[in-house]
């Protein structure tokens, strides 16, 4: 028997990286297990912390009084034994507090200091129900933490499936449970019942031989009724003749982009693939058979079926009785793919993105956690699910910056992916158009396998792209979003009756709440910066401080109700349009018109249904669609984020324009691009253009090898703040001077220089990017000033390290 824990704390300082030494009290033996929740008494007086245990030790090894853990959060681990693992390499490699990476893997209800509450779902001994439950069906755990004797008991009920423990929501008794219907009489009793009826009461009789039918199941009315065709009204009259009890039955929340069939009585078979994606599966599933971490770039032009490719190598894994993991990109890209990914495995697949409410977020995890899930599709924290005994990992669109957290733990994904792909002796498949450059030079070396679809589904050529020069249309026709170019081929598409995408490009703008009456801009009160509206929290948030506030309906200033959304100008498109092609029907998609639930879903369906003849949209429509009877796509501004202060400034100009353009001729039909822009010269577009990602990938490595940086060099940033502008600077000053001197010559330090926004949340920041390419010592000198700079002499300054960033404004 253990008789010490290792216990990290949640007190979030470089020290409590390490973990603390606690005693187990015999009480408490056989609940404590690696992974499970703990609260401790920590520092002086009676103060208590939750705390994560990492690992068991022998009292033999350590002298004097250690403090005893006090109580137990959990009846198992939370965090698996894999998790455990790679939350130490991810707060190794990020920079970060251990106990903040253990949280990050968590969903959110576990995060929080929730209410538990155990609920009996099976039978149970009377002692059971009455000494420990009083009665009733719940408990909350915070009544039983600190008895081991119940808690002893309680951990066998649920080993024996017989309890669940829930966390307490605000929706819990709406959302959690839906009405169910029992019979109340056996067989022979609603054989009687039957015999007293009138004999024109067809309705009440059936329900008496359906009743008959589930014997003593409890079944959802819902469904009973579908199954009848019987109304509510007939079970009420069940009821009311004590045929049958009303009672609630535990369902799981179904998340937004779950709904649709559920049965998997109708799942849709394998498509017939074509040589190149037949041998890219071979290849993968060979890995999977041959459990080799090996990672695969799976380069594929736009309409060449990667999807199809994933599906087949999921169901591969999945027969050889595995698991797999799939992720996509933010919420833009789920509604399409998500349901693909359902058609073929239904209800093995758990989803997890930023857009389910707390509940079903958990809901999906304990789906996951319990085996009943093989299948994840999620956005990037979706690389966390608890699956065991992965197959196989995807990363669709691997390029995209947002598998980079921007914030603590800076995790990269798909580093992520690589170390469970080698942990769990399973590939990793990162599929692109256009991968990102860091990744396609490993290909190069060999470091990756690469596997390539060079052609479309279709056997159609990519559409071709032309390129308008907005710098002579405005000289000749004047101010307009829509070149003469632009408006032939719209209206020629409007006569054959199919459809056009047109893209807004915003990169680089941010989006912001302003009255139309007062002019008043919502800011945040901490920074002099304008907050922005996220969509996937449905709520306004300083990106520089973490203030977050809902989504104003009225003017904090004059009151007025007229506050708009700015920041994308799709509205002002939307009305030249209207004026321009007066019989086109437009669906517009930007932040505004995605706000609530579930519209991005719905406007798709509206256009794949062709309910209009125009999808308007910003960056959000650019990827994943497939829409047979889209022949256009135009983009109205391709440069505007060609200016940004960003060495991947081009390469995600070229991403954009190349994934839009895809959207195009996707089916039967030809397809056509319209690139409209004011440096119709740039490579970017040019090769955009061309569909030449070869020669970007030439020229950009070019530029790239001349500037040192990435894929040749590795680059860290240190941001440090202060309240007072020159003990942020001087702070800067000390660790230039400290790494300086610490590191290889080779290894370049540019800054310190105050960052592009100076002052957030009342502090004023400096920062230094460092550009490596092997510095044997840098590791352990981030970690010594990390520490460092927690000390006494660097009062108030806070520093913290960003590897691999992927913006530096
Ligand atoms: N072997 C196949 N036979 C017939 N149709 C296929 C095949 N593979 C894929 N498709 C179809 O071709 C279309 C394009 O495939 P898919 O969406 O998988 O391409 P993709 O490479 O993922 O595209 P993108 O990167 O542009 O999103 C889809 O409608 C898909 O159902
Ligand atoms: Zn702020
Ligand atoms: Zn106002």
């Amino acid at each position: 028997m253990p008789e010490l824990a290792q216990v990290v704390v949640d007190v979030p300082t470089m020290q409590t990286n390490q973990p603390y030494t606690y005693q187990i009290p015999p009480k408490l033996e056989k609940q404590i297990q690696v992974g499970v929740r703990v609260i401790v008494p920590f520092g002086k007086g009676k103060r208590t912390v939750q705390g994560f245990v990492v690992a068991f030790d022998k009292a033999s090894q350590y002298e004097g009084e250690l403090k005893p853990i006090q109580a137990v959060m959990d009846l198992q681990p939370v965090i698996n034994s894999e998790l455990m693992n790679l939350s130490k390499w991810l707060a190794d490699t990020t920079y970060s507090f251990w106990i903040s990476c253990l949280y990050t893997m968590l969903p959110n209800l576990l995060k929080a200091k929730t209410t538990r509450i155990i609920r009996i779902v099976d039978e149970v001994d009377e002692h059971i129900a009455f000494d420990i439950f009083h009665g009733r069906d719940e408990l909350e755990m915070a009544e039983v933490q600190d008895k081991p004797a119940i808690l002893s008991e309680l951990f066998k009920l649920q080993k024996e499936g017989k309890i669940t423990i829930e966390y307490q929501v605000e929706d819990r008794a709406k959302a959690k449970t839906v009405t169910g219907i029992r019979a109340l009489l056996n067989f022979e009793q609603l054989e009687d019942e039957r015999a007293s009826l009138h004999a024109n009461a067809h309705a009440q009789n059936r329900l008496l031989s359906y009743l008959q039918s589930i014997g003593s199941q409890v079944v959802k009315q819902k469904d009973a009724e579908h199954k009848t065709g019987l109304k509510a009204a007939t079970f009420n009259q069940g009821q009311q003749k004590g045929w049958l009890e009303k009672t609630p039955v535990e369902v799981y929340r179904q998340p937004l982009a779950m709904q649709g069939p559920p049965d998997d009585a109708h799942l849709a078979a394998p498509l017939q693939l074509n040589a190149d994606q037949q041998n890219a599966v071979n290849q993968i599933n060979q890995a999977i058979d041959n459990h080799d971490p090996k990672v695969f770039l799976l380069q594929g032009v736009t309409g060449s079926g990667k999807t199809e490719v994933y599906l087949q190598s999921i169901a591969n894994a999945l027969h050889q009785g595995k698991t797999a993991l799939m992720l996509v990109p933010e919420i833009s890209l789920t509604p399409q793919i998500v349901n693909r990914v359902r058609r073929r495995f239904g209800s093995k697949v758990a989803v997890l993105h930023s857009s389910l409410s707390n509940g079903e977020r958990y809901d999906e995890w304990r789906r996951i956690e319990r085996g009943e899930a093989q299948v994840v599709v999620g956005a990037r924290s979706a690389i966390f699910a608890p699956l065991t005994n992965l197959g196989l990992i995807i990363l669709d669109e691997e390029h995209e910056s947002s598998y980079k957290q921007d914030e603590s733990p800076r995790y990269q994904a798909r580093e992520v992916a690589k170390w469970r792909g080698k942990y769990n002796q399973a590939p990793v498949v990162l599929g692109s158009a256009t991968p990102s450059l860091e990744s396609r030079a490993r290909a190069v070396k060999n470091v990756y396998h690469l596997l390539r679809l060079p052609h479309r589904v279709n056997k159609q050529e990519l559409p071709p792209i032309e390129v308008v020069d907005m710098r002579d249309e405005i000289k000749k026709y004047g101010e307009s979003n829509f070149s003469q170019k632009l408006l032939t081929e719209l209206n020629d598409r409007l006569q054959k009756n199919e459809q056009s995408i047109l893209m807004l490009n915003r990169r680089g703008f941010s989006s912001f709440m302003m009255c139309r009456d007062c002019g008043n801009v919502l800011k945040c009160p901490n920074c002099d910066i304008s907050l922005t509206l996220h969509m996937d929290t449905r709520t306004m948030k300083c990106h520089y401080c973490g203030h977050e506030e809902p989504i104003p309906r009225e003017c904090p200033n004059c009151h007025s109700h007229q506050i708009r959304y700015y920041g994308t100008g799709t509205e002002k498109v939307e009305q030249e349009l209207h004026q321009l092609l007066p019989q086109a029907r437009i669906i517009r998609m930007d932040v505004d018109t995605t706000r609530r639930k579930g519209m991005h879903a719905k406007l798709l369906r509206q256009f794949g249904q062709h309910q209009a003849d125009i999808l308007l949209g910003t960056q959000m429509i650019a990827k994943g669609l497939d829409f047979p009877n889209v022949t256009l796509v135009g983009v109205l501004n391709a440069d505007t984020g060609l200016g940004l202060p960003d060495f991947r400034a081009s390469e995600r100009t070229f991403d954009l324009l190349s994934q839009v353009s895809g959207r195009a001729g996707r089916a039967n039909k030809q397809g056509k691009v319209i690139i409209q822009t004011y440096n119709p010269d740039h490579y970017a577009i040019q090769d955009a253009k061309t569909h030449d990602y070869e020669k970007f990938f030439d020229q950009e490595m070019m530029l790239r090898r001349q500037a040192s940086y990435p894929p040749y060099y590795y680059t860290v940033r240190l941001m440090a703040s202060h309240p007072e502008e020159a003990k942020a600077a001087r702070a800067m000053a000390d660790i230039y001077g400290r790494l300086k001197q610490g590191l290889l010559s080779s290894t370049v330090i540019l800054g310190p220089t105050p960052r592009a926004i100076a002052r957030m949340k009342r502090r004023y920041y400096y920062q230094i990017v460092i550009k490596y390419k092997k510095d044997p010592y840098l590791h352990q000198l981030l970690f010594d000033i990390l520490q460092d700079t927690q000390s006494r002499g660097f009062k108030d300054v806070q520093v913290s390290i960003d590897p691999d960033p992927q913006y530096f404004m």
